[in-house]
């Protein structure tokens, strides 16, 4: 359930009435997401405003995506979101574009809440990822990573590591309600994970995605047709993003690691931009520590939110498989570790 706040008629044609994109035709709410609200708006299509390629006058129609943003999503952050999708569009990346209102401004306000308008992407996510998925993938974020190299503007990674501590005494007092144990063992792999991260400066940093998950990733006849959901992107170690994406796509649903799609999505990534020496070496303590991201804000969430509020939890534990698979590949202690790719 993704549409968190309701939009009057009325107020939609008001917010509609700054911008030239045509008459409405339809508007649906979209039911997948979680973070935000998202509805696809359906137009005449118009002839400014900034939106790309088929929001140009006499088309048929033009669909858009109106985002709400809700929960966690700083609205102080959205300029620079924003500003990051129409830089990566403008260079070359299949990704939402702002559509700017006749005034110029694609950041509104719309039934009390920050929203925007967008391009909308076809494409489909693949609900069962295979090595097929994997290649293109990989190729797409070493695009997004050379993309956004023009990007000046600098977002500190606000679910970096100095987070997790903080994030894991938050989860002190009920993480052990999820699984026995399971704070005592976050304590013991943050211990470890910390003091090996990569220092200021070692390896090489940018514009990075920072959540491209499956369900951000949309594809066409087996390429990628677009790349969605900015909203924790953030400028931090271009590797880190890599490290993301192997826990995202190269697990199986029972936490099992597959070799050969992490090989094929860091041969992917490295079609476009390659690895560095330091880089490479530095992927399973990267990848421990993305794991540690994703299990941390999930716990948080999941002992957090109140019994029947409108938020899709998502299972802390499916990245615990994954913290310890990385946590023994740091320690030297996986056979075959030279097979996996990194
Ligand atoms: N630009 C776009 N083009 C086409 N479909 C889109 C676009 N943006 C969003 N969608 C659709 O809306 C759904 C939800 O979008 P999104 O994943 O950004 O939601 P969210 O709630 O903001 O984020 P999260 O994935 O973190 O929960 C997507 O799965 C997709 O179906
Ligand atoms: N991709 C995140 C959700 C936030 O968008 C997760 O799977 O925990």
């Amino acid at each position: 359930m993704a549409v968190y706040t309701d939009v009057s008629d009325e107020a939609l044609r008001a917010f509609l009435s700054a911008y030239d994109i045509g008459a409405l035709t339809a508007f649906r709410g979209i039911a997948e997401g979680v973070e935000n609200s998202n509805f696809v708006l359906r137009t005449t299509g118009g002839t400014t405003g900034g939106a790309a390629g088929n929001a140009k006058g006499g088309v048929a129609g033009s669909d858009f995506i109106l985002t709400l943003y809700e929960r966690r999503v700083n609205p102080e952050d959205l300029p620079w979101f924003l500003g990051l999708m129409g830089y990566l569009s403008d260079h070359g990346l299949s990704c939402p574009r702002p559509v700017a209102a006749r005034d110029g401004a694609a950041l509104r306000v719309l039934a009390g809440r920050p929203a925007a308008i967008t391009t909308f992407l076809p494409g489909v996510w693949p609900r069962a990822v295979t090595e097929a998925h994997c290649g293109p993938v990989g190729a797409a974020l070493a695009r997004l990573h050379l993309a956004g190299q023009g990007y000046d503007a600098v977002r500190p990674n606000a679910l970096g590591p100095g987070s997790w501590p903080g994030l894991l005494d938050s989860c002190r007092r009920d993480g052990d309600s999820v699984q026995p144990g399971l704070v005592a063992e976050l304590d013991a792999a943050l211990a470890e994970i910390l003091p090996a991260w990569p220092a200021p400066g070692a390896l090489p940093r940018g514009q990075i995605h920072a959540d491209l998950f499956p369900d951000n990733v949309f594809f066409l006849d087996g390429a990628v047709s677009g790349i969605i959901d900015f909203y924790f992107a953030c400028t931090d170690i271009l590797a880190y993003d890599v490290a993301i994406c192997l826990n995202a796509w190269c697990f199986d649903a029972q936490g099992r690691f597959d070799a050969a799609r992490s090989r094929a999505l860091i041969a992917g990534y490295e079609s476009v931009r390659p690895l560095g020496e330091a880089e490479r070496a530095a992927l399973p303590v990267l990848a421990a520590g993305a794991a540690m991201r994703f299990l941390l804000t999930r716990l948080y969430d999941w002992v957090n939110t109140p019994a029947g509020a409108m938020v899709t939890r998502k299972d802390p534990l499916d990245y615990l498989p994954r913290l310890r698979f990385h946590r023994a590949a740091s320690a030297g202690a996986l056979p075959g570790a030279a097979d996996h790719g990194f």
